[in-house]
């Protein structure tokens, strides 16, 4: 297909990603995410997940292919373009905080049933976030396959640690529960318009805190019974405890949402909740001394330091910036590492 670059939508750690406009049809407007062909491992191994899977609630994928720009050999996958940006995104576009708790349930819907589709191949996402899904005309599509893998790969860990299970958390596993407990955090970032673990000021503190004081995150209070009950099935801490994804498309939670219409408006607004995302600032205290979580972390991993892991896949920990900063242009910019060892600690982090 010929195709025409356009404007940026959206910045990730493995690529950038592009409206495109068709030159061989009839002017269809498309999404694509591109690199240099020479950095391009993560993208090829995302467009090989991609094309394989067929589902309303994931993103649809349209080819790929590579291209000469500016000397440079650009590697290019093409998906369908999502008007509505991300979940993050929708739900700063709606001038309020957070969702309704109507839209949070269709929303939640749609994840799992897509979560249910992927796991049904023996895929694990292992990226799931508000930012990583995407919101058109009728509601969700799960994005961003750059961190998936076959569940039978075992543990080649990776994601963003404030969405982390406790048994990723701890480099232990991270199969298809793993994502369940994420669809628990997303849920709260869609609720209060926050992220999931508050008060934590780095990320091998909040590493520590999910892998290692089977606590979790705060169910928001004003929420429904049902609601909270359905967060709590996906934040068992126990993996094989856990709810999964056809169970839950079972629970009141999700079930209420077909005897309704949806309508979106903005809920009464808390005082004190943060008034966006991108207002939090928790991952901002890498350049300082570790705190006492960190430390005790090293300790009690006596195999890894998680914190020498992140900042070996910082690369340069003098200049990274953990967390939900915003840039001159607002642009979020965010990066997911990731790790093919076997105790490799993962982290989100910002270039
Ligand atoms: N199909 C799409 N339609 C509209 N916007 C998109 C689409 N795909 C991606 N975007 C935008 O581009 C941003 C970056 O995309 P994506 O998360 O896939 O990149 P990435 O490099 O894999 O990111 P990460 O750092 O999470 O690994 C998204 O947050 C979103 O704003």
């Amino acid at each position: 297909m010929q195709w025409t670059r356009g404007h940026v939508l959206g910045r990730g750690s493995s690529a950038t990603v592009y409206t495109a406009t068709s030159t061989t049809t009839t002017g269809e407007i498309f999404a694509v995410k591109s690199v240099v062909l020479s950095k391009s491992e993560t993208l090829q191994r995302e467009q090989q997940f991609l094309s394989i899977l067929s589902s309303p609630y994931v993103v649809s994928y349209k080819g790929y292919d590579i291209t000469r720009e500016k000397n440079k050999l650009m590697y290019n996958l093409l998906m369908q373009y999502m008007p509505g940006g991300t979940v993050i995104d929708a739900i700063k576009a709606q001038n309020c905080d957070r969702f309704n708790e109507f839209l949070i349930s269709k929303y939640t819907r749609q994840i799992i049933q897509g979560l249910e589709y992927i796991h049904s191949y023996g895929l694990v996402h292992c990226d799931i976030k508000g930012a990583n899904l995407l919101v058109g005309d009728n509601g969700v599509k799960i994005a961003d396959f750059g961190c998936a893998k076959w569940v039978s790969e075992g543990v080649a860990l990776c994601g963003t640690p404030m969405f982390m299970a406790p048994e990723v958390a701890r480099g232990e596993e991270q199969g298809f529960a793993a994502d369940i407990w994420a669809v628990g955090c997303v849920v709260i970032e869609m609720a209060t318009g926050g992220l999931p673990w508050t008060h934590v000021d780095d990320p091998v503190s909040v590493l520590y805190k999910i892998g290692f004081s089977g606590e979790s995150p705060e169910i928001p209070g004003d929420f429904s019974h049902q609601a909270k009950d359905f967060i709590s099935k996906c934040l068992i801490q126990d993996p094989n405890e856990r709810w999964g994804a056809t169970e839950l498309l079972k629970h009141p939670f999700l079930e209420e949402i077909n005897r309704h219409t949806t309508e979106i408006t903005c809920r009464d607004l808390r005082t004190g909740s943060p008034t966006s995302i991108l207002d939090q600032d928790v991952w901002n205290s890498n350049e300082e001394s570790p705190s006492v979580g960190s430390d005790v972390i090293i300790q009690t991993c006596s195999s890894y330091s998680l914190r020498q892991r992140i900042e070996q896949l910082a690369g340069d920990s003098e200049k990274v910036k953990w967390g939900w900063e915003v840039e001159v242009d607002e642009e979020i910019d965010w990066m997911t590492s990731r790790s093919n060892e076997s105790s490799g600690a993962v982290a989100a982090m910002r270039r």
